[in-house]
C-alpha cells in the first residue's frame, strides 16, 4: 500500500495510513486530539491487513483487535454473535450507533505484570467460554450423570471441572463400515462436540473373545427414576443392534475386561477439529476431509491377532477406535475468521501468519473437553491400556499428555497424495479397495497447489511430524 505524507495542523508530516492504523488499533479509542475523521464503516480487515503487511511502523500491538461490533467476551468461543450486528451502514456519518473497535489485549502494563507473576501463563488462551444455559427437561436429568474431569485451570482460577454428558447415540453406516455417533453436551461451551465410535463389536451380544465395547458411561447411566425403556432406547442407551424386533436397553457401568484384552493393540484415537470447508464442500486448501476419512478407514480395518501356535490360523477381530470431533473450526478461531484468513493467504501469507494478523493465536484450541469425552468412553485413564493417537501435531500430543491421557503410540497421518507419490502412484486404501463415495468421507486423495503449501507450512512452521520427503 502506498500513501502520501500529509501535514497536520501542527505542521508535522505524517503518513495518514499509519497514523490511522495507530489510532484505531490502540487500546484506547481515537480521541478528539486526532485531526482525522474516523472511517469506521469503510474499513475492513483486508485494508488493515494490507497496512500491517506493508509498513515498517507496525508492532505486535497492532494485532489482536476486532473490526466489528464487539460482544461481551470477544475471545470466548462462539462469541461472534452476528445477531447483535444490525448491518454495515457505509457512508452514514452521524449515526448514533458507531462501530466499536474491540481491543483483545489488556493494557501493556497489566500484561507485563501478569507475565511476570506467572511466566507459564498462556496469555493467548481464549477467555473462559460461555457457560451453557441452565439445564431443562432431559438435560437436567442428564446433568446428574455427567463425567467430570478435574481441570488444570481450576488450580489457579474458579473454573469448575469439565463435565460432559452423552445426550444421544446412534448407528451410522459409513463407506468404511458402521460407526456410532455420540453427541455430547458440556459445561465449558455451548457447542455439541461429537464422538464417532468405530466398534462393530458393539453389535455382538457375546464379547468374550473381543475387547470390551467402547461405551459412554454417561449415556448408559439411568437418568431418572421415571425414565422408561423407550426413553433409553431413543437416546441410544441400548446394547446390540436396534431393530423393530430387537431392543435391549443398556445397563449402567463400564463393561468388564475380556480375556483377549492384553493381546490386542490399544484403540486408535483421533482428536479432529471441525473444518466446514475441507469436510463439507471439499476444499482442497487443507487435508481435513481426507484426515477424517482416513481416520475412520484406519479404525475400521480388522485387527489380525496372530495365534500362539503357528499351525493355527490368525484370529480377525473388528477394528476399533474413536474420532473425537471437536467443534473448533479453524483451529479454534471460527469460520468467519478462517474465511478472512484465507483471503490473507491469497495475499501471500501462510496459515500461521494469517491467524496472527487477525489477532488470533496460530492455534487456539483446547483439549480438556476432548479428554473428558474420552474418559466418559472409558479410554482416558492414566493407568489403562492407553490409546494410539492419530496425529502429526506435536502440540496436540503434548496437550493430551498434559491432560493425563496415556498415549501408547503416536500413529502418523501421512497425506495420501504424499504417500501416493512415494509409492509410485498407489495409495494404501486406494480406490480399488475402497468404496466409492460421493461424500468427502469415502473420497480419494486430495492434492493441489494450495494444499501443498498448507501441508508444508504445517511441517515447517508448526513442527508437524512429517517428513517432507514422504
Ligand atoms: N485458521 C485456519 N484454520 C485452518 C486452516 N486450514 C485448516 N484449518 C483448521 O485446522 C483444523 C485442523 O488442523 P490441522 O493442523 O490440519 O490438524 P491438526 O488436527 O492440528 O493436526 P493433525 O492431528 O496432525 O491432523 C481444523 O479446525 C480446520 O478448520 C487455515 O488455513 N487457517
Amino acid at each position: 500500500m502506498t500513501s502520501l505524507l500529509t501535514r497536520t495542523p501542527d505542521g508535522l508530516l505524517v503518513d495518514p495510513d499509519v497514523a490511522l492504523l495507530e489510532a484505531l488499533t490502540s487500546p484506547d479509542l481515537p480521541s478528539k486530539k486526532h485531526s482525522f475523521r474516523r472511517r469506521d464503516a469503510e474499513l475492513d480487515p483486508l485494508l488493515l491487513a494490507a497496512a500491517v503487511a506493508s509498513g515498517p511502523s507496525v508492532t505486535r500491538n497492532h494485532y489482536a483487535h476486532d473490526f466489528f461490533p464487539g460482544v461481551a467476551l470477544p475471545r470466548a468461543e462462539g462469541a461472534w454473535d452476528w445477531s447483535q450486528w444490525d448491518g454495515e451502514r457505509v457512508g452514514a456519518v452521524n449515526q448514533a450507533k458507531k462501530f466499536v473497535y474491540t481491543s483483545r489485549q489488556g493494557p501493556r502494563t497489566s500484561r507485563a505484570r501478569a507475565e511476570k507473576e506467572n511466566p507459564d501463563s498462556d496469555s493467548k488462551r481464549p477467555l473462559a467460554s460461555i457457560p451453557v444455559n441452565a439445564p431443562t427437561g432431559k438435560r437436567r436429568q442428564a446433568a446428574a450423570h455427567t463425567t467430570s474431569v478435574p481441570s488444570h485451570a481450576s488450580q489457579s482460577s474458579p473454573i469448575p471441572p469439565v463435565k460432559v454428558t452423552c445426550m444421544a447415540r446412534t448407528r451410522i453406516p459409513t463407506p468404511h463400515g458402521p460407526a456410532f455417533l455420540h453427541l455430547y453436551h458440556n459445561n465449558r461451551d455451548s457447542k455439541e462436540h461429537l464422538a464417532i465410535v468405530v466398534d462393530p463389536a458393539q453389535f455382538c451380544d457375546d464379547n468374550s473373545s473381543s475387547p470390551p465395547p467402547i461405551r459412554s458411561s454417561s449415556l448408559d447411566a439411568v437418568w431418572s427414576d421415571s425414565e422408561t425403556e423407550m426413553d433409553r432406547l431413543t437416546r441410544g442407551a441400548y446394547v446390540g443392534r436396534l431393530s423393530p424386533t430387537s431392543h435391549t436397553a443398556s445397563s449402567p457401568g463400564h463393561p468388564k475386561n475380556s480375556r483377549l484384552v492384553d493381546a490386542i493393540p490399544s484403540p486408535l484415537v483421533r482428536i479432529h477439529s471441525e473444518c466446514f470447508t475441507g469436510e463439507t464442500i471439499g476444499s482442497m486448501r487443507c487435508d481435513c476431509g481426507e484426515q477424517l476419512d482416513e481416520a475412520i478407514r484406519l479404525m475400521s480395518q480388522p485387527i489380525i491377532m496372530p495365534s500362539p501356535k503357528p499351525s493355527e490360523t490368525p484370529t480377525r477381530i473388528p477394528g476399533r477406535g474413536v474420532v473425537i470431533y471437536m467443534r473448533q473450526e479453524g483451529r479454534g478461531i471460527g469460520l468467519l475468521s478462517k474465511i478472512r484468513a484465507y483471503n490473507l493467504q491469497d495475499l501471500g501469507h501462510d496459515t500461521v501468519t494469517a491467524n496472527l494478523m487477525l489477532g488470533h493465536g496460530a492455534d487456539e484450541r483446547g483439549y480438556e473437553v476432548a479428554i473428558a469425552i474420552l474418559r466418559d468412553l472409558g479410554l482416558a485413564s492414566s493407568s489403562g491400556e492407553g490409546v494410539r493417537l492419530l496425529t502429526n501435531n506435536p502440540d496436540k500430543v503434548r496437550a493430551m499428555e498434559k491432560e493425563g491421557l496415556k498415549i501408547a503410540e503416536r500413529v502418523p497421518m501421512i497425506p495420501r497424495s504424499w504417500k501416493k507419490k512415494h509409492e509410485g502412484g498407489r495409495t494404501a486404501g486406494d480406490t480399488e479397495e475402497r468404496l466409492a463415495g460421493s461424500t468427502m468421507v469415502g473420497g480419494n486423495a486430495v492434492h493441489g497447489e494450495d494444499l501443498e503449501k498448507y501441508l508444508r507450512t504445517k511441517v515447517l512452521r508448526m513442527g508437524h511430524m512429517l517428513s517432507l520427503d514422504s
